[in-house]
């Protein structure tokens, strides 16, 4: 293919399957994202048309301590899990406040 590049070349057959099954898996992660956030737009709806705030603080520190603990039995480093989630809630915000001044 044209735009390989020499390590893609080069890969061994192992190399090539593992990248598939990584292609995939982010193929799967964004697919999973965009429906969260189709959800979170539709909370973002409901929290303007009652006039909510668009953090619930509460909410957010529970979440990052369950989840903190989900990566922990999954073996993923827990402060990462930690970044990822809290980037994930700051864009909901960011989108909420949005829906609220929009109308
Ligand atoms: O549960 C809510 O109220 C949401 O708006 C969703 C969500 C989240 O993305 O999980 C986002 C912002 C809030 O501060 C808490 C949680």
């Amino acid at each position: 293919m044209p735009n390989e590049s020499a390590t893609e070349q080069a890969a061994p057959e192992d190399l090539w399957r593992l990248r598939r099954s990584l292609d995939n898996i982010d193929t799967a992660l964004v697919a999973m994202l965009a429906e969260r956030f189709r959800v979170t737009r539709a909370v973002g709806q409901l929290k303007a048309r009652h006039r909510l705030d668009a953090v619930d603080v509460a909410r957010e520190e529970a979440k990052v301590a369950r989840l903190r603990e989900a990566a922990t039995r999954a073996g993923l480093d827990e402060d990462f899990a930690e970044e990822f989630i809290r980037r994930v809630m700051a864009e909901v915000v960011r989108q909420h406040r949005e829906i609220a001044q929009k109308g």
